[in-house]
């Protein structure tokens, strides 16, 4: 077997190779509760792709499809052309999960030499704690290690086969700020050599930062799919803060565009479909001042699209 056969093919071979993943109609049932209902999943190889939704939404079990711990009701799942289980086997596929699997008593390097005595052929040790941005701590007991240094550990385990798919479930969980920034600048830059890399994730704002796109998911299918900037778009307008002295609020409930008003303190914010006429009315017809006018972010789009009283 080649050492680097599966992240060469996916760097190089983009539009030749086969997806990093192709899941067709994957529907998954835990009693009465429909856990992924006939969700459609492509991913080219090289992409960084957040998994988002709300507790229960789905993700896990989508992964763990993906990943070929669980096998789909109905509906099919491949990894670079292959069986999930056949793409673990052949070292396509890495997972870096949130919990278990280290031994406190030894070091970062052992730890790591040792998960490579496990396998026929890998990548050196230096080099995936290097990779992993843990080369400087190799001789720390793991017992020593921050959450975020335990987590980095885990990752440079996963690069050992150099897959072309490594695959995240919830990695930063519990982590402090920079633990987290951190661990994703190392994710990043290694995925900048055209690994492909899937995430679930609760942090809205590592979505936005470190995925190429973004998955949204609630009651186990997809309500969302695009790169940060569009799923963004979905939630369309923006909101217009202003300090209006005596604000005629019946008035500007029916200026054209606006679709809510909240008073916060001195301040009246606007949410409206056509801020331009609207700041340039405050302007002009009224006394407003301090007028900031602010896109809709992905917590906008995350609550409208995830929320109970929203369309399935
Ligand atoms: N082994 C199981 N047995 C029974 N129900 C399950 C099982 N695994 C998941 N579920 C249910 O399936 C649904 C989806 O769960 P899943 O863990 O995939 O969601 P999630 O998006 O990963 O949530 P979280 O963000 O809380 O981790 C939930 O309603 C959950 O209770």
């Amino acid at each position: 077997m080649e050492t680097t056969p599966q992240l060469a093919t996916a760097a190089t071979d983009a539009p030749a190779s086969p997806l990093a993943i192709a899941a067709s109609g994957i529907t998954k049932s835990f009693g009465d509760v429909r856990a992924v209902d006939a969700v459609d999943l492509t991913v080219h190889a090289g992409e960084i792709v957040a998994f988002l939704g709300p507790n229960g939404a789905g993700k896990t079990t989508t992964i763990d499809m993906l990943l070929g711990l669980s096998k789909p009701d109905s509906g099919s799942v491949s990894i670079f052309g292959r069986s999930p289980r056949a793409a673990i086997a052949e070292g396509f596929v890495s997972a870096v999960l949130q919990t278990g699997g280290l031994l406190k008593d030894l070091t970062v390097r052992e730890t790591v030499q040792l998960t490579a005595s496990l396998f026929t052929q890998t990548r050196p040790v230096d080099e995936v704690l290097e990779r992993a941005g843990i080369l400087d701590i190799g001789s720390r007991m793991v017992g020593k290690c921050s959450g975020g240094q335990q987590q980095r550990l885990r990752f440079a385990m996963a690069l050992l086969s150099d897959p072309g798919l490594l695959i995240l479930d919830e990695p930063t969980t519990g982590m402090d700020v920079t633990g987290r920034r951190d661990f994703w600048n190392a994710i990043r830059e290694d995925a900048a050599r055209g690994r492909t890399v899937i995430f679930a994730t609760h942090y809205l704002d590592e979505a936005d930062a470190y995925a190429d796109r973004i998955v949204l998911m609630r009651h186990g299918r997809i309500v969302a799919d695009g790169s940060a900037t569009e799923v963004k778009n979905l939630a369309s307008g923006r909101t217009v803060r202003a300090v209006i002295p005596e604000a005629d609020v019946a008035a500007l409930a029916a200026f054209p565009g606006v679709s809510s008003i909240e008073s916060r303190g001195s301040a009246t914010l606007i949410s409206t479909s056509d801020s331009d006429a609207l700041a340039r009315h405050l302007f002009t017809r009224t006394d407003a001042h301090d007028v900031e006018i602010t896109a809709h972010g992905l917590e906008d789009v995350f609550i409208s699209l995830t929320s109970e009283g929203s369309a399935s």
